[in-house]
């Protein structure tokens, strides 16, 4: 059966579900109810011999790093993909039955992806959404301009950097079009990562994806601070194999992720290097608007700003403005006729 087949086949009165399948976190908007209806981590439990989900969500996510040998934690989508299908097809399926219980619609449903998800994947996510009316694929970087309030429809330049768990899109747009664009697999994510060496490396303790995200979201900063912040980290000491507590700095955090704030950054210049002219000249008139829950590191929108000399807005709900687009795409008629895949009738 196909990928959303069996999530979507009992629905069959009138409903509009935009979804941000997203690395760290699964959106879903209904159109109809004009609000978000689930925001739970894009995260699976489940016993590692039957392979039986045990439990999905924030309930799945309190259990990552933290299970007993007979159950784990994973997340199916990797680096802003889908890597585990059948794993993601039944944690959608049990989020929708959360919501929505046993109810009889057959929704159409747009989906946001990552710009440069392949043509491939593509094929294979729209062709098993069986049960829908109908399907549409937006692009998160479309989704997150619209999401974040522009006009997208206008015949002038507007330019997003949506900086999501597991990949960043740098992109362009004018006239509902995507001109220039680029996805990265650097993100939010990554930061955790690179916390995870730097403590490792200069401390030798070790510490799990829970505690560097904490880290990252307490401490980091894409500018040096002048007053430095200053918290105790426990982990486990590579030599002793024993807890050890140590004291880490938010300019110490600065250094784990100048790297990779500085790859956003260059690729951030390259997308506006191929920009034509005439969009340049609106996009320094209009500003970037920076979205995705990367885009929340301290500092970040400044340093975006000094570097391009440009000015950076950060969007007003930059974890919700994908899926928002999303839902807003539906009342955009010239857009949706792009964006249909597949009608189901
Ligand atoms: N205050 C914060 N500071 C830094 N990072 C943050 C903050 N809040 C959330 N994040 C990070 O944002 C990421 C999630 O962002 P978002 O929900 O936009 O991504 P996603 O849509 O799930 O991922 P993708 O678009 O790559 O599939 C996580 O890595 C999370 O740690």
């Amino acid at each position: 059966m196909g990928f959303f087949s069996r999530t979507f086949n009992f629905f069959r009165i009138k409903k509009s579900l935009a979804i941000d399948l997203g690395t760290a976190n699964t959106l879903i908007y209904d159109r109809q109810k004009k609000k978000i209806v689930l925001n739970e981590p894009s995260v699976v439990a489940q016993d590692r011999k039957t392979k039986k989900v045990i439990a999905v969500g924030k309930e799945a996510r309190e259990m990552l790093g933290k299970t007993p040998d007979s159950i784990i934690a994973v997340k199916p989508l990797k680096d802003g993909v889908i890597a585990d299908f059948d794993v993601t097809r039944e944690m959608l399926r049990l989020f929708l039955h959360k919501i929505y219980g046993r109810s009889p619609f057959k929704p159409e449903v747009m989906i946001c992806v990552p710009l440069e998800v392949t043509s491939v994947e593509k094929k294979a996510l729209f062709d098993s959404i069986t049960g829908a009316k109908k399907v549409y694929i937006i692009e998160e970087g479309r989704a997150a301009v619209l999401g974040s309030g522009v006009n997208i429809s206008a015949p002038e330049g507007n330019m997003v950097i949506d900086i999501g768990g597991g990949s960043t899109d740098i992109a362009i747009l004018s006239l509902d079009e995507i001109v220039v664009s680029k996805s990265l697999r650097i993100a939010s994510n990554t930061f955790d990562d690179d916390i995870i060496k730097y403590v490792k490396k200069k401390y030798s303790l070790l510490i799990g994806e829970r505690t560097a995200e904490k880290i990252k979201k307490e401490l980091g900063t894409a500018i040096p601070l002048e007053e430095e912040e200053i918290i105790d980290i426990k982990g486990r000491d590579l030599i002793t194999g024993l807890p050890k507590t140590v004291k880490l700095s938010s300019n110490e955090i600065y250094e784990a992720i100048r790297d990779s704030l500085y790859e956003i950054i260059n690729n951030t210049k390259e997308v506006l290097e191929k920009c034509p002219p005439e969009l340049v000249v609106d996009i320094l008139d209009n500003g970037i608007v920076m979205t995705g829950g990367g885009s929340l590191v301290r500092n970040f929108t400044n340093l975006m700003e000094e570097e391009t000399k440009i000015n950076v807005f950060l969007a007003e709900q930059p974890l919700e403005s994908v899926v928002l687009g999303g839902g807003l795409a539906f009342d955009n008629r010239n857009l949706l006729r792009t964006l249909q895949m597949k009608e189901n009738t």
